[in-house]
């Protein structure tokens, strides 16, 4: 459903955002795109809109090559794609029907039509008794709905979610993530998610795709990435919670209870362990369910160096993925994530006053 060839975007000024990305998305698939602050995400987006047209490489969608269509072909694309946004930007003066009715107004679409169209889609987004709300009227997840309801209007097969939950509340955020997954089941449209948050990615994503500097560091089906164990996307997305508590030097083994083959979970695991007579401390775990397989990560503190190596051998000899590491290094990587994240709120804030 949507291609990308080699596809670069060199900014005037010489900052090349997109680093020839390859990147092939299936046609009813929730792909998300995740990186640090300045990886591309926004502008490989852009991109995709046909609005900021890519330096080189080629971008297909649903068949149309964005780079070489032009006039009514190239319009036509681009009605295919609706844009979700983290700040929906409504028009205060309308009420939230009439906001969804806008694009079909500019489109020329006739009235009773229009009625047809926009009485579906609050329906769609279950916002029929709100339809004569104006936005200050609506709370935050309401008004991303309309602004989901407005995106769908031109009935596009792709929808493009910039940071579409990262102003709401985890609550709102569970609704507005699994309206999405229920109209991509409805409509088979295909849809786009750029993201900080991981657990939006655990939540309704098929695939993920991880951008650094302008280039698709990994990119696959969501189990897949997450057994690659040693991946830092991986890590990222089956997180842990921070171990100062630790000494620097405390030796960790670090178990995945994830991969094909391997054990069904993480019961299974202290099962194998306590067989074999370890009695290790759990320092810290991670367990969640993803596409309805039980996925944990854990970190075990064994007593030394020796009993560490036993138990790794009789994880791995189960099919764990399990690896020998410090206190040391887990919490420089706490640290680098946690300044990480500062500097994406950091940035965040900043658009936020400008608005
Ligand atoms: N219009 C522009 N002109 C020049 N450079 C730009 C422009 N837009 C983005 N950049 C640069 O391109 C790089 C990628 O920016 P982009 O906004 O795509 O990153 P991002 O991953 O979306 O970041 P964030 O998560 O912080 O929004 C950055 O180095 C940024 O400074």
């Amino acid at each position: 459903m949507i291609e990308l060839r080699a596809v670069s975007k060199v900014y005037p000024g010489g900052v090349t955002a997109l680093d020839s990305v390859d990147l092939s998305i299936g046609a009813g698939e929730i792909h998300g795109i995740v990186g640090r602050s300045g990886a591309g995400k926004s502008t490989l987006i852009r991109c995709l809109t046909g609005l900021d047209p890519a330096t080189s490489g080629e971008i297909t969608i649903d068949g149309v090559n964005l780079g070489t269509a032009r006039g009514a072909a190239l319009m036509k694309a681009r009605r295919k794609i609706g844009m979700v946004f983290q700040h929906v930007n409504l028009l205060d003066s309308r009420t939230a029907e009439k906001n969804i009715a806008h694009p079909l107004e500019v489109a020329g679409v006739p009235a009773a039509e229009r009625k047809r169209r926009v009485d579906e889609l609050l329906e769609l987004v279950g916002l029929s008794d709100r339809r004569k709300n104006y936005p200050a009227q609506l709370s935050g997840g309401q008004k991303q709905r309309v602004g989901i309801a407005r995106a769908l209007a031109a009935e596009p097969r792709v929808l493009l979610c910039d940071e579409p939950t990262s102003a709401l509340d985890s609550a709102t955020t569970r609704q507005i993530l699994s309206l999405i997954r229920s109209l991509r089941d409805r409509l088979g449209i295909t849809v786009v998610i750029i993201t900080h948050e991981m657990s939006v990615v655990r939540e309704i994503c098929d695939s993920v795709s991880l951008l650094s500097e302008g280039r698709i560091e990994r990119s696959g089906p969501l189990l897949e990435v997450i057994q690659d164990t040693g991946s830092p996307l991986s890590k990222e997305l089956i997180s842990l919670p921070p171990t100062a508590h630790l000494q620097a030097d405390a030796t960790i083994v670090e178990a995945l209870v994830a991969a094909e083959g391997g054990l069904a979970d993480v019961g299974e695991l202290f099962a194998l362990l306590g067989r074999h007579g370890f009695s290790a401390q759990v320092a810290a775990g991670t367990i969640e369910t993803i596409q309805g397989r039980q996925v944990g990560r854990l970190h075990f503190t064994p007593g030394d160096r020796d009993e560490a190596e036993r138990m790794a051998a009789v994880l791995r000899e189960a099919g764990v993925h399990a690896e020998l590491t410090t206190a040391a290094t887990v919490q420089r990587e706490d640290a680098a994530r946690q300044e990480d994240n500062e500097a994406h709120d950091g940035r965040d804030g900043q658009e936020g006053g400008a608005r």
